[in-house]
């Protein structure tokens, strides 16, 4: 459930044996109403600034654990003093809870253990531009465990030094406090090492062993997670040699493995197997970085923390449901990898499935990580495979424009000429059940388009017997409520309605109720990033994949992806920084759909 950061979780004493914790979680939610018994230690404050608080619901045992640290800080008055550790380092505390059933309270007090982090594929492109700057803003926040040591591991030869070089290029502060910022950079590259092995030799990773145990002093419980940024046909290797020779003795062991899980349900299916070979399923924490964005995370949200919401979220006042996603580039630098994948296993497969499945499921018994994973399973199981007459492909060609030659897909030389791998695809899906059946879903992602934008538009129905029908004239579409999710740039949330316009006329407007986060929220969103690193080091897993929601995403798919390269579908070509084919114009049309981000937006939509 709700996890603080280390620096604004606070426990305070109120009367003894009671111990009330009051504090702001991380997810931003106050908890205050936890009140318990200490059977050992009866007024405790926690003010360490690593200490972490996590609680969650458990039936229907009556009692919390708190695993307390040898070192705590424990006060009546505030004051520190140390408490002598008990034999089995828990407390134990009786819920008092009147509103939020019986929760178990657990303090994982980092200075008690010590977590090495592991970048498998640390010289490669992802780690580079992505892990190692979420890390370190992790460290700025003061979001990471006391005791933390990163690795970087590839087959590139390179020294911890040039490895700091490195990372240090791609490392920028939070605005707010830059002032001691350089020292801080230091400080997180102190932390920072490098060890050259190859993927397949487990002497390589007995050494790499070595070397995370020279760190991992003090006799604290050593936990370690490896993150898997490679490519995939070396995920296996990876995952036998660091379990087999790098794992943890005393504390645990995940890893994070990114994208693609196969091509199809079988490869998928194999992955899955043969990583089970090596990892339990609560030690996989299969990575999908949409789920780490700030407006995905704030569906669940803005879906059951609002009444207005779910009782429109239907077949009844849904007309159709659009997960947008387009990109400004091509495939620039990563045509080698994308040419065995595609747009469709890309993007829609995964990131824009799992918007759909957030938005769509049933609301889910509680937040935590199985309930929410129950109900995006069984959405998704409820879609039907996805129908090639249901699908338009494109690739881009080349195009020029303002005297610069932009280069088409099959341009890039790590591409074959001959390629037909689609970098656009559009797709109508439907979810056979209760809520959804006939709504269509339609999705369309896109590389060397006009824009970068990721965002979902539900279009509401015609409102019946409109008495306004005549102010809108003949197109009643125009006039019909849309609510835009805007996932990026410039998150927003937004509700197009119909106002009077102001004057003695009759004269109707269609504007936006406008939520731009730029205005409203002067923190800084962390990058989707920064949220699942530091949940896969909680052990938080409700922003992860399970294998059974990848079973069922890749079911969806497969047929498609089968039928289009046993038919050898031609893309349609379309020109670099467009628009996209024009294909996808009679997809929707089919349906009686109007693509909500082509034509032209209210003014105030922007930000
Ligand atoms: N880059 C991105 O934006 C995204 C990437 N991903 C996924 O993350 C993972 C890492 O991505 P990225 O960093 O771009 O990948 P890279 O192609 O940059 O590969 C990462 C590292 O893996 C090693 N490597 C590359 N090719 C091979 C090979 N054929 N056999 C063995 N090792 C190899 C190289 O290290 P060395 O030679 O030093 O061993 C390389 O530096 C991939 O699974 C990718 O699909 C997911 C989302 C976005
Ligand atoms: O997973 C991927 O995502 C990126 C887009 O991520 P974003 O956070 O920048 O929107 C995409 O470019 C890449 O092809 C894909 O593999």
């Amino acid at each position: 459930m709700a996890l603080p950061c280390s620096n604004a979780a606070t426990a305070t004493a109120t009367s003894d044996p009671f111990l009330y914790a009051k504090g702001i979680t991380r997810k931003g939610a106050e908890f205050g109403s936890l009140a318990a018994a200490a059977v050992r230690f009866p007024s405790v404050r926690f003010s360490n600034p690593s200490c972490r608080v996590s609680f969650r619901r458990r039936m229907p045992e009556r009692t919390f654990a708190l695993f307390a640290p040898s070192d705590m800080v424990v006060s009546e008055d505030g004051l520190a003093t140390t408490v002598a550790k008990d034999s089995s380092n828990i407390l134990k505390f009786y819920k008092i809870t009147q509103n939020e059933g019986i929760n178990e309270m657990a303090i994982d007090v980092s200075r008690e253990s010590t977590v090495s982090i592991t970048v498998v594929g640390a010289s490669g492109d992802l780690a580079k531009k992505k892990i190692f700057p979420a890390l370190f803003a992790l460290y700025y926040e003061g979001c990471l465990p006391k005791h933390f040591t990163i690795y970087g591991y590839a087959r590139s030869k390179m020294t911890t030094e040039q490895l700091r070089t490195t990372v240090c290029q791609t490392l920028t502060c939070r605005i707010d406090q830059s002032e001691s910022c350089g020292e801080i950079i230091e400080e997180f590259l102190d932390r920072c090492f490098y060890h050259s092995g190859h993927y397949n030799v487990e002497e390589d990773f007995a050494e790499l062993d070595k070397a995370l145990q020279q760190q991992e002093v003090g006799g604290r419980v050593a936990n370690r997670l490896f993150y898997l940024s490679i490519p995939p046909d070396v995920f296996v290797d990876v995952v036998r040699c660091a379990s087999k020779c790098a794992s943890s003795l005393k504390g645990w062991m995940r890893m994070i493995v990114e994208k693609p899980f196969g091509r199809d349900l079988e490869s998928s299916a194999e992955l899955t197997r043969d990583l089970k070979q090596y990892l339990s399923e609560e030690q996989i924490f299969r990575i999908d970085h949409y789920l780490g964005k700030e407006l995905v995370e704030d569906l669940s949200v803005l879906r059951f923390s609002n009444l207005i919401f779910e009782p429109l979220w239907s077949r009844q006042y849904i007309r159709n449901v659009q997960i947008l996603f387009s990109e400004d580039f091509g495939t620039e630098g990563r045509g080698g990898y994308f040419d065995n994948y595609g747009i469709i296993r890309d993007i829609m497969q995964n990131h824009l499935l799992q918007i759909l499945a957030l938005f769509a499921m049933e609301p889910p018994v509680s937040m935590n990580a199985e309930d929410i994973r129950n109900e995006k399973v069984k959405v998704l199981r409820s879609m039907r495979p996805l129908q090639l007459e249901d699908v338009v492909v494109g690739q881009y060609k080349s195009h020029v424009k303002g005297g610069i030659k932009y280069p088409g897909y099959t341009d890039d030389k790590t591409v074959p000429s001959n390629s037909i791998t689609p970098t656009f695809a559009a797709a109508a899906l439907f979810i056979d059940n209760a809520r959804w059946d006939g709504v269509p879903f339609l999705m369309k992602a896109g590389k060397a388009l006009h824009n970068r934008r990721a965002e979902v538009r539900v279009q509401f129905r015609h409102v019946p017997g409109n008495l306004f029908k005549r102010s809108f004239g003949m197109d009643l579409d125009q006039a019909t409520n849309e609510l835009v999710i805007r996932v990026q740039p410039d998150e927003a949330i937004y509700l197009k309605i119909n106002n009077k316009v102001p004057g003695l006329g009759m004269r109707l407007d269609h504007i936006n109720l406008n939520l731009l986060y730029a205005d409203r929220y002067s923190r800084e969103i962390p990058d989707a990033y920064e949220r699942l690193l530091l949940d896969a080091i909680e052990g938080e897993r409700r922003l992860f994949i399970r294998s059974d929601e990848l079973d069922a995403a890749w079911s969806i798919f497969t047929p498609l992806l089968k039928a289009l390269e046993v038919r050898r579908v031609a893309p349609e070509l379309y020109p670099y920084g467009s628009r996209g084919p024009t294909g996808a114009h009679y997809l929707a049309a089919k349906y009686h759909v109007r693509w909500g981000d082509v034509g032209s937006e209210p003014q105030n939509a922007q930000a």
